[in-house]
């Protein structure tokens, strides 16, 4: 039997690191409603916001603590004793605080160096546990950070009664094989939680998330549509998604709640959502090339990976440029068409010339024109 390998449990930072995306503003109501929907997906932990933003954020946020059943509302703070007790208005158990812990950002935000942000650590974690709060904390720009001082700094939470500590590559600089090993190495050195949060500037922010589990994190911290800051963070769908498929680990995600919860994001923060985005796009489920339609009439998994039925959705067959006569016999037949031999070859020259002039797949009702058109002019 196969080792047991826990749930890896994850952290949806949406309503905070999301919506620092350029431009991205959530209403109250909007707010409400993602974190209902994340709840009722599965999501473990909502990082809700950032309550020294002031009254409106403090409140946005109590109002969620307020609403959550299941899911852990998380309020996320810089290291400090105000924003401590700005967050302990919210009503939340949980606080999470952030430290820079690159010598590049302690010295250009704090103007002091690593035992600066230890003594922090000391005090502000220690601060926070008297006031009753779970307490977890990030490693801003972690990925740039000395390894030997990321001990330290893993050492110093726990030693000051934190649980967890976030490793963040915060300028999406790491790769997969990197991230992994330094996780392993963090891993050795501790017992108290691990989680990863990944930006997407080079386009990795998934691998690295999955390297990082690989490599002995427990958390994952992730976005959903991977909304996040610049090129933003690992996109929830896609992380849990491969985390069950390639390393096989289980979350507690609903698959098939994600393409709502991806449409309820796209919405409130006014971003289309690409067609090919991974599980949500609306053609990552389409076909047109004739080479995989034929496989896919015999057998789906010729070409597909993943059953589109898992995320609540369904395999569409489209015809275009690249159709072969397969796909064509096939829609037509879904629409109760038949067509002889020669007439396809015809049909098929024509579906292809109005693909390539319309440059978009051609729809049914074109297709049912076109047919009884080369039908007339068969009996003419
Ligand atoms: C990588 C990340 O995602 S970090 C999270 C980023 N999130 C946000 O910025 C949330 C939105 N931010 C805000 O609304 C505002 O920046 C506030 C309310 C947090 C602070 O506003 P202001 O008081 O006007 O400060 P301002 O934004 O100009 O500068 C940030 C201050 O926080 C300090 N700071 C930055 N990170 C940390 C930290 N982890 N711990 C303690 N202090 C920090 C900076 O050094 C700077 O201090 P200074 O005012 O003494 O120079
Ligand atoms: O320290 C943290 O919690 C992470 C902050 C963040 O969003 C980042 O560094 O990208």
């Amino acid at each position: 039997m196969p080792a047991y390998q826990p749930r890896v449990l994850i952290n949806d930072s949406t309503l905070r690191d999301g919506e620092q995306s350029p431009g991205v503003a959530f209403t109250l109501e909007e707010k409400l409603a993602i974190a209902a929907a994340l709840e009722a997906a599965g999501i473990d932990e909502i990082e809700a916001g950032t309550p020294a933003m002031g009254g409106q954020e403090i409140e946005a946020i109590a109002a969620m603590v307020a609403q959550a059943n299941k899911a852990e509302i998380i309020p996320w703070c810089r290291m400090t004793r105000a924003d401590v007790e700005a967050a302990a208005l919210t009503g939340a158990s949980r606080v999470h605080l952030s430290v820079p812990v690159s010598d590049r950002q302690i010295h250009a935000k704090f103007g002091t160096g690593r035992a600066d942000v230890l003594e922090r650590i000391a005090d502000v974690v220690g601060y926070a546990r008297e006031l009753g709060l779970r307490v977890s904390v990030g490693g801003e720009d972690a990925s740039r950070a000395d390894i030997d001082f990321l001990k330290r700094v893993v050492v110093a939470i726990e030693e000051a009664g934190g649980h967890r500590f976030r490793f963040a590559d915060t300028l999406g600089v790491l790769d997969p094989f990197g991230t992994c090993e330094l996780f392993r190495e963090l891993a050795r050195q501790t017992d108290i939680e691990l989680e990863f949060h990944g930006h997407d500037d080079l386009g990795l922010a998934t691998a690295n998330t999955l390297a990082a589990v690989r490599g002995g994190a427990t958390h994952v911290s992730v976005c959903v549509l991977g909304l996040g800051e610049r090129a933003g963070n690992a996109p929830l769908e896609e992380v849990v998604t491969a985390l069950g498929e390639t390393l096989g680990r289980a979350t507690a995600v609903d698959l098939a709640r994600l393409p709502g919860l991806a449409a309820l994001v796209a919405k409130a923060s006014c971003r289309a959502i690409p067609e090919n985005k991974p599980i949500v796009g609306s053609m990552v489920f389409s076909h047109e090339s004739g080479i995989h339609v034929s496989g896919l009439l015999r057998d789906a998994a010729t070409y597909e990976a993943l059953d589109p039925a898992r995320f609540g959705r369904e395999r569409t067959i489209v015809l275009g440029k690249h159709s072969g006569r397969a796909a064509l016999r096939s829609t037509l037949r879904s629409i109760g068409l038949e067509c002889d031999h020669e007439r396809i070859e015809r049909l098929l020259a024509e579906v292809r010339a109005r693909a390539s002039l319309t440059k978009r797949p051609v729809e049914l009702s074109e297709l049912a024109l076109l047919h009884s058109a080369s039908v007339m002019e068969g009996s003419a």
